[in-house]
């Protein structure tokens, strides 16, 4: 990795390449991370540059500098792609936003009525060549290239094949983020017209199926240091049970794999100055108790649920399988027996929002669901529910749960990725405890710890405030998990370093 002189750390240039950035466009927790991750390494003294696609629904496009206009060279194309870059700003970081309309100039990001487009392999094939093209050309020379997930993971392999020679990359290192790798990036040779290196040469070991080329799997052999989003899920991704079909890669890349748990962006979610709730409260047990209290009936009041003081739970996701809804879903009608409130607030799969909004027609009155990506919402849910869902089937982090930490929301997870890394269970460890975990990947495992939680919020409720205030003692702080990827930058070992001999199946 990159070699500087120790002791004191060196500035580095990092090219950060996303293809979301919370700010400008947002589908999920990679967002929140290449919002905030670039600004604490910004913090600890790099110079950073994020580098994301132009969409249309960027807004701030349109009132953008434009710093190039130029068009990409590809090797045996005829014909080069033309596009502009515009410059941006996130806090005090240049963004460069790759302006090629033809790609990108299009209502949504990924994907109209739950379909992905069907260029997206071409699409962001280009981003990641565009992404290595603009450098030069604008004249950022990157110590390291950080990529993120599938739609990046080109990037490395072009470093190697197409910029293996070229001087200005000469001394470029790059990593790539896991931040969920179900998504893979799988698309036939077709889409890969940008990247003749691909096509000249078979790489076999980035095929999946003999006409398909993943461009996770690219990322993954070919980056410099690999990570994912918690130690946890770093060592799942060497198993065969929870890599996703993607254990041997990984185990290939062991000792360069590591985990590094995300962090809280407190300037966004914190209970003390959230902008999106009815009351903003502290930790000490009087600000803490009415905090809690205006901001629950604040959420009960605008899901139409009395305001009774029954335990709420709360629910903010992407509706996928991932999320754990068809845990949920089967012993949903039976919890709803009990004195309690639920809220969901999620859009996504069209089976599972109908599934929802069916129990939710049935018991209005404690069972709500809110099909929308709703921000203001989900800021409410963290801090007016008592608990928070996250039974997810797989979680490479999870930021909601770290949240639903800080704003003293006990969370209620599987004990999978990153949720095993973050939150503390009661049945296990009540002196520390901030929260439930089950095991099992079952409906029946999460009503058991549904109906621990209940009890602990009805029979001991000063044992119920002290849990509270173990979660909001908790610190994610982004500047430690800066530091931590500065480290794997510079190739030092740190704890958080994977090892094949020490798995956790899922
Ligand atoms: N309906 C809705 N309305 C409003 N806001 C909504 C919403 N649905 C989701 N969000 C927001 O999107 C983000 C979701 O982040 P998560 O990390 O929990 O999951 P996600 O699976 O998207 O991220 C992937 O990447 C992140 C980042 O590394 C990993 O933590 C995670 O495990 C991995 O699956 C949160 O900021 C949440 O509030």
């Amino acid at each position: 990795m990159v070699t500087r002189n120790k002791p004191s750390t060196p500035s580095l240039r990092i090219l950060f390449v996303a293809s979301e950035v919370d700010g400008f466009v947002k589908t999920g927790g990679l967002a929140d991370v290449a919002k905030s991750l670039p600004a604490a390494l910004q913090a600890l003294g790099h110079d950073v540059r994020i580098v994301m696609p132009c969409y249309r629904p960027v807004a701030a496009r349109d009132e953008a500098e434009t710093a190039l206009t130029t068009e990409l060279y590809v090797p045996t194309q005829p014909q080069a792609v033309p596009y502009r870059v515009k410059t941006l700003k996130s806090g005090e970081i240049p963004v460069y936003a790759v302006d090629a309309p033809h790609y990108f100039d299009r209502p949504e990001i990924y994907a109209e009525n739950n379909q992905g487009y069907a260029d997206n392999g071409e699409r962001f094939a280009f981003f990641s060549a565009a992404s290595l093209d603009l450098c030069e050309k604008i004249g950022f020379q990157p110590d390291v290239v950080h990529c993120n997930d599938w739609h990046t993971g080109l990037v490395p392999f072009l470093l190697r094949t197409r910029y293996a020679d070229n001087a200005f990359f000469a001394q470029t290192q790059s990593v790539i983020t896991i931040h969920n790798a179900v998504f893979q990036g799988i698309f036939n040779y077709d889409q890969y017209s940008l990247i003749p290196e691909l096509i000249q040469h078979r790489y076999v070991q980035l095929e999946a199926g003999s006409a398909n080329i993943s461009m996770l799997k690219a990322g993954v052999a070919y980056a410099d240091k690999v990570n994912a989003v918690s130690p946890n899920y770093a060592k799942e991704l060497v198993t065969e049970l929870g890599a996703h079909g993607m254990a041997r890669d990984f185990q290939q890349r062991a000792s360069d794999l590591y985990g590094i748990v995300n962090g809280c962006d407190y300037g966004d979610w914190n209970p003390e100055s959230d902008p999106f709730i009815k009351q903003n409260y502290k930790a000490n047990k009087v600000s803490l108790a009415r905090g809690k209290k205006a901001c629950k009936r604040d959420l009960q009041q605008q899901v139409n649920f009395p305001q009774d003081d029954v335990p709420l739970y709360g629910m903010v996701c992407r509706l996928t399988e991932q999320k754990g809804i068809h845990y949920l879903l089967p012993i949903l009608q039976d919890f709803l027996l009990n004195d309690v409130q639920i809220v969901v607030v999620g859009s996504g799969d069209p089976k599972l929002a109908a599934a929802l909004r069916e129990i939710s027609e049935a018991h209005s009155d404690k069972f709500a669901f809110v099909e929308a990506y709703n921000n203001p919402l989900a800021h409410c849910v963290e801090a007016g529910a008592d608990f928070f869902l996250m039974p997810s089937e797989f979680e490479p982090c999870g930021l909601n749960q770290i949240y639903s930490l800080v704003y003293g929301t006990l969370p209620i997870v599987r004990s999978v990725g990153g949720l095993k890394d973050t939150v503390i269970d009661y049945d296990t460890t009540p002196q520390v405890a901030t929260g439930f975990i089950f095991d099992a990947p079952t409906p029946e495992a999460l009503l058991i710890k549904l109906q621990r939680s209940l009890l602990l919020y009805c029979q001991r409720p000063q044992e119920f405030k002290r849990l509270q205030q173990n979660a909001m003692a908790c610190r994610f702080e982004w500047s430690e998990a800066a530091e931590q990827y500065v480290r794997m930058y510079l190739g030092e070992e740190h704890t958080a370093q994977a090892t094949v001999g020490d798995v956790t199946p899922v």
